[in-house]
């Protein structure tokens, strides 16, 4: 049997199958409505230190692309927030969908953006990544909505690499990167304890979405539509034959 995907045989409505955790309490991604956030005067701003030198390598794993980040030290972390104590960058990745209109996993309102990228951080009153990803305090991940507008520049380094991992399990060495150019201006942000978004939809993440979207444009979607693993293929065949390749 084939894992999980995104396709009509695997995708989101199947994974309780083989992960029940997809029933529980605290399952992410979440509808966020503002006008319901209740403010919490006691959380303190973000505080993020990446450095770009932690930057590793750019892997396709079959459902994303994630850049690698070095993590045996604190030079890249997260503290403040909501949360407590330091948790150290490990990886970045996206979600995006076939279409403009569709491909992040938090909403806003019910409105999806057409990506939404995710800093995955974890909690180093562990001994591991994999530790902490089992504990109900072991991440902190920071979410960032792409909306379409300019071409952003930051981006492009990201876009640029995909090509080198068009096919599952491929990856490319990705240094020196800041990743922290991909923040918004504002770290304004509304946080919920929630899960992975994907399987093993572990509980133990607390999510941090920031409110302010950074821009991304149609080409740079398109060239990262050009990026594929088996089910965002099919996804795109179908677009494809709608709107055409569009290539920088
Ligand atoms: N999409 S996500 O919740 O950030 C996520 C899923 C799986 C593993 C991981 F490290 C992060
Ligand atoms: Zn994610």
């Amino acid at each position: 049997s084939h894992g999980w995907g995104y396709g009509p045989g695997n995708g989101p409505d199947t994974w309780g199958e083989d992960f029940p955790i997809a029933n529980g309490p605290r399952q992410s991604p979440i509808n966020i409505v503002p006008k319901d956030a209740k403010y919490d005067s006691t959380l303190k701003p973000l505080k993020i230190k990446y450095d770009p030198s932690n930057a590793k390598g750019i892997l396709n794993n079959g459902h994303s692309f994630q850049v690698d980040y070095v993590d045996d030290s604190d030079s890249s972390t997260l503290t403040g927030g909501p949360i407590s104590g330091t948790y150290r960058l490990k990886q970045f990745h996206f979600h995006w969908g076939a279409s403009d209109d569709r491909g992040s996993e938090h909403t806003i309102n019910g409105i999806k953006f057409p990506c939404e990228l995710h800093l995955v951080h974890w909690n180093t009153k562990y001994p591991s990544f994999g530790d902490a990803a089992s504990q109900p305090d072991g991440l902190a991940v920071v979410g960032v909505f792409l909306k379409i507008g300019a071409a952003n520049p930051r981006l492009q380094k990201v876009l640029d690499a995909l090509d080198a991992i068009n096919t599952k399990g491929k990856q490319t060495t990705f240094s020196n990167f800041d990743s922290k150019t991909l923040l918004p201006g504002s770290l304004d942000y509304w946080t919920y304890d929630g899960s992975l978004t994907t399987p093993p939809l572990l509980e133990s993440v607390t999510w941090i979405v920031l409110r302010e979207p950074i821009s991304v444009s149609p080409a740079q979607m398109a060239n990262s539509a050009a990026f594929s693993s088996l089910e965002m293929e099919m996804l795109r065949a179908a677009w494809w034959t709608t709107t055409g390749p569009v290539r920088l």
